[in-house]
């Protein structure tokens, strides 16, 4: 048997080894479901399918890169090169490159970030004299965005009476008006939003037989992570896809389906087996990631969902320690905990700030958390954020790099067209506008035929020699483009526009940021060009590397593997595992969120995502909660999650805020304060947010680990002495140093090889004095 085959267990091992015809594997979270995509992926080509023929299909570009990595150690890198592998949009943006022009789109068709398309969305609601505060840009986006994942074209929308009166019934009857603008406005600046991409897709392979023929020879074997996921456009492309050779296999887990919000449909994974009647289906329950305490408190959870696929979750792995609960007075202490509590852990059982992530519900309360971490000088990565590729400087240069490509890219013209400041105000722009649309025209074509049009326009002549400079310019780029590679031209572009100077010039700290950044841009455009060229890809081209820029998320940056703590949102985290992963929030009306409390089916989402989030981790999990929080700019009272409450009491740890005062000067009676146990929340007895928040409940006792945390024999180890620990097992202690406080020892353990460990954290048992 291949060595890769003994990785598996004997079900993951039959998942990987149906090769033939479709197979679906429904899963718990941690069970093995991708490891079995990518093993697969490995086998399909130890037996001789050639990698490019096989597609797969993952939820972030990340996943795509590891997964490639793994599969290049089992059949060796330059056959793992082929492989198409990468988000839905990235691998449909490339087929879009070659096909697009069909629909009449160029080729260099520009992709709209969400920001261009905001940016769209604005200014088709000022020019149909809209109300802003009825058609909000972000909703009506939103809407526009369930339209086309639904394949809802402008027609469609028009020929649908449901939806027109949906939408008058929102007081929103102007929503077609909109939709058509926005989409004629992208269509004639060359562009494709998100949704466009995968929109796109579906249409061509729809109306040209001959093209989805030559997409359904090249992929003969199809695979799908978090199918769970997928939208009603993703289905339908991959239906198609597939339809000739049936080749599918997708992995999935209704448990931890996740983004109806954004139009996921849990109905594809359910009616599998209903397009498929002769599907293999594989169900793991093995989970290898988790402790049993994580597993467990996992699976009660989710069995309170009534929609669900039922399935036992079980591991083999160690019972691991009980959940700590915090109950935090206010979000301050909740953050202030978790940076102590990485503190305590990361000395205590040597660990790497990599190893620990803390997911929340809204990127709101990553603030509170990020001042805690940075006064404790823990280093952190905010994920999901916003991408380098958006910040102002760099999307500026982008901008100008976009225009050398897709002249039609109004977005971009726009952002730099008196950028650096060129004189050009906002009255000419609107002339030049106005005047374009008039004559059916893009502005830039305009813009290029200024002797023509110019006396048309209403400018007066100083105007008109800017806009010419300007243009004369940019043509100047497009013939260096010609003979220079990528990464000359933006230099170029770079210096030429005064850019560069602009930013040069601003010495505050914010502007040195800026201008660091313009740099970083410009050596990745250089690591591009060479990465290519050691490709052998040929002349390395401008739309590539925008089409990876548009599509890269946080999660693609560069210093994936800085030693820094993860910080991001639940949503996020899909996927991914980390050692010791907090969950802060844990309160009604923000986990589960309020704005998902109104139905079942919401707060049966909420739920999933708290079971997303819990699966995160391998050894520990920690949950808090707070009493009061600030939120919209108010201090409101909070109350416990009823997550909190629907896992059993015997997983769980419930932890106090350790005192500020020292425990005689609290004027409290020595009993509250005394060697009790913290009595455990007692099920049913009463309802816990009572409990929880009862004033006299606050000063319960503290467990004597919390006042002392490392509570074995610290102040007692000596030189020579043979001590255990709880991760590196047996060793003796070779010498000591520091305050008597922060005593350190040195300890030749003999397993895991020397090691320097803080005593207050280290908890240490003594084995014998020699
Ligand atoms: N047979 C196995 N032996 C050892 N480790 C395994 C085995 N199967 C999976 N694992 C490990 O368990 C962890 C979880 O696996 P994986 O990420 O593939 O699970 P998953 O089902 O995709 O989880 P999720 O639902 O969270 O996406 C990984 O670290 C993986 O390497
Ligand atoms: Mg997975």
């Amino acid at each position: 048997m291949s060595t890769y085959l003994s990785e598996l267990n004997d079900v993951q091992r039959q998942a990987v080894e149906a090769l033939e015809g479709p197979v679906m594997v429904i899963a718990g979270a941690g069970s093995g479901k991708t490891r079995v995509l990518t093993y697969r992926i490995a086998h399909l080509m130890n037996n001789g399918v050639d990698s490019f023929n096989i597609l797969a299909l993952t939820f972030t570009n990340k996943a795509a890169r590891e997964m490639k990595e793994r599969i290049a150690k089992v059949v060796g890198h330059s056959e793992a090169k082929n492989l198409w592998m990468g988000t839905f949009h990235s691998i449909f943006a490339r087929i879009l490159r070659v096909e697009a022009p069909l629909l009449g789109y160029p080729s260099n068709f520009t992709i709209y970030d969400q920001q261009d398309a905001l940016s769209v969305m604005r200014k088709v609601i000022t020019d149909l004299q809209l109300d802003k505060d009825i058609y909000k840009p972000k909703q009506m986006l939103n809407r526009i965005s369930q339209f086309k994942n639904n394949l809802i074209t402008v027609r469609a929308y028009f020929n649908n009476p449901e939806l027109i009166e949906a939408d008058e019934a929102a007081m929103k009857p102007k929503t077609g008006e909109v939709y058509r603008a926005y989409v004629e406005r992208c269509y004639k600046s060359g562009a494709m939003d998100f949704d466009d991409l995968l929109l796109r897709t579906n249409e061509v392979l729809t109306r040209f037989p001959e093209v989805l023929a030559k997409y359904q020879d090249r992929f003969r074997y199809i695979m799908v992570d978090e199918y769970q996921d997928t939208n009603h456009s993703q289905y339908l492309i991959v239906k198609a896809l597939a339809s000739r050779f049936e080749n599918l296999c997708v992995v999935g887990d209704d448990a931890q389906s996740i983004y109806a919000f954004r139009g996921a449909n849990i109905r594809n994974i359910l009616g599998f087996q209903k397009d498929y009647p002769d599907a293999k289906s594989f169900a793991l329950e093995q989970n290898y990631r988790s402790t049993q305490n994580i597993v467990n408190a996992a699976n009660d959870i989710i069995a309170k969902n009534k929609d669900q696929l039922k399935k036992d979750v079980w591991t083999s792995n160690d019972e691991g320690k009980t959940i700590p609960v915090y109950r935090a007075l206010t979000d301050i202490d909740e953050a202030r905990f978790i940076a102590s509590r990485i503190f305590e852990i990361k000395m205590r059982d040597q660990l790497n700030n990599n190893d620990f992530a803390v997911l929340y519900r809204t990127n709101a309360q990553s603030r509170a958390i990020e001042e805690a971490l940075r006064k404790k000088n823990i280093p952190y990565r905010i994920f999901g954020g916003i991408s380098f590729y958006q910040r102002k400087e760099v999307k500026d240069l982008i901008s100008y790099l976009r225009l050398l490509i897709n002249t039609n890219d109004e977005e971009a013209l726009l952002r730099v067209i008196n950028y650096p400041k060129r004189g050009i105000g906002l009255t000419t722009i609107q002339k030049l506008t106005v005047f374009a649309d008039e004559q059916k025209m893009t502005l830039y074509e305009v813009l290029e035929n200024l002797s023509l049009y110019g006396p048309r326009t209403g400018l007066n002549g100083g105007t008109l020699n800017k806009l010419h400079n300007f243009i004369t310019m940019l043509q100047s780029f497009q013939v260096k483009l010609k003979t220079h590679d990528v990464f000359e031209v933006a230099l170029e572009v770079a210096k030429q526009t005064g850019l560069l100077k602009e930013l040069r010039d601003d010495d505050t700290p914010e502007g040195i940021s800026r201008l660091e950044n313009i740099q970083e841009l410009l050596n990745s455009l250089q690591g591009f060009v060479e990465e290519q060229q050691q490709l052998d890809e040929g002349n390395p081209s401008l739309a590539n590397f925008l089409e990876d820029v548009a599509l890269a998320t946080d999660m693609d940056n560069e210093d994936e593997d800085a030693d820094k703590v993860a910080l991001m949102t639940v949503h996020l985290a899909k996927g991914l595992e980390f050692p010791i992963v907090f969950i802060p929030g844990l309160e009604e009306n923000l986990f589960p969120s309020m704005m998902n409390l109104n139905t079942r089916l919401e707060l049966e989402e909420e739920r999933r995502l708290f079971y997303v989030a819990l699966t995160r981790a391998e050894k520990q999990a920690i949950l808090s909660y707070s009493v009061s929080r600030q939120r919209w700019g108010k201090i409101i009272d909070a109350e416990p999650s009823r997550f909190l409450e629907e896992m059993d009491d015997k997983y769980l740890d419930w932890e106090n805020p350790t005192p500020m005062l020292p425990v005689n000067n609290s004027g409290l009676s020595g009993d509250l304060f005394g060697d009790k146990p913290v009595p455990r929340f007692k099920k049913k007895s009463q309802p816990i947010k009572k409990k929880l928040t009862n004033t006299t409940q606050t000063l319960r006792p503290l467990k004597q680990a919390q006042v002392n945390p490392g509570d074995a024999d610290h102040q007692t180890i000596e030189e020579g002495y043979t001590v255990v620990h709880d991760r590196f097992g047996k060793g003796k202690v070779l010498s000591l140093e520091g305050e008597p406080d922060n005593v350190k020892a040195k300890i030749l353990f003999d397993n895991s090889g020397e090691k320097k460990l803080l005593l207050k954290f280290a908890k240490l048992r003594v084995l014998s004095k020699n």
